[in-house]
């Protein structure tokens, strides 16, 4: 199965992130406020990102089960995981106005860059495998992490967001679309999307911990 192979040729980039500095600060409750205000203030650029794409690949799917299914995963988005970050802005004092100020990472603009190549280059196959990662990982690292818990609320909220039964169901339903859309002859090139995603996710968590800037000039 396809889900199987991309799992295994990942585990070292996965484990990378499970324990990157940044996961590891957030579980002990020393990681700076303000390092996971900045990352709270980059995933949402990069959460609208990744709902845009649902839609698109929604719109350009030939299969109905599987455009309604796409549709569905952006609606759960929207009403799940983007929704639910609205108590952490209000706890870490983030308005519209402070995220529109704030510029889209170089990391991040790579990556979400990356998921439209993909479904550009790739189909609506090419967008499922860039997108698993960004689901399956976390739903890993929810449940590692909630083994020992964080000290400081709103990290342990974070991790119970990974955890919840309606991220768990999501995360189901994306496996077995992904294993719908992959074919002997696209395989390859999934897995290809899926690692460079993957290797994205580890680079995420640096940004982050960098409050990675532009260092020459932001383009506008
Ligand atoms: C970068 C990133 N990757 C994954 C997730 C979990 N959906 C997230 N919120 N942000």
């Amino acid at each position: 199965m396809f889900t199987d192979t991309a799992h295994a040729a990942t585990r070292a980039l996965w484990l990378a992130s499970k324990r990157h500095p940044f996961i590891q600060q957030l579980q002990a409750g020393t990681l700076p406020r303000a390092t996971f205000r900045d990352y709270l203030i980059q995933d949402h650029h990069y959460l609208l990102e990744f709902g845009r794409l649902y839609d698109l690949a929604a719109e350009r799917c030939q299969v109905p089960t599987q455009a309604a299914q796409l549709r569905a995963n952006a609606a759960d988005l929207r009403q799940g995981e983007i929704a639910t970050r609205e108590t952490f802005f209000a706890e870490m004092a983030i308005t519209p106005a402070i995220i529109a100020a704030t510029p889209v990472a170089p990391t991040n603009y790579a990556y979400t860059s990356h998921l439209y190549r993909s479904l550009a280059t790739a189909g609506v196959p090419g967008a499922v495998a860039g997108l698993l990662p960004c689901y399956w990982l976390y739903a890993e690292i929810g449940e590692e992490l909630a083994t020992k818990g964080s000290p400081v609320p709103i990290y342990q909220a974070w991790i119970d967001s990974y955890t919840a039964s309606d991220y768990a169901n999501a995360m189901t339903d994306q496996l077995a679309l992904a294993n719908a859309v992959a074919t002997p002859t696209n395989q390859a090139a999934l897995c290809q999307i899926f690692k460079r995603s993957s290797w994205y996710e580890l680079n995420f968590w640096q940004m982050a911990l960098d409050h990675e800037q532009w260092t020459v000039a932001k383009p506008s």
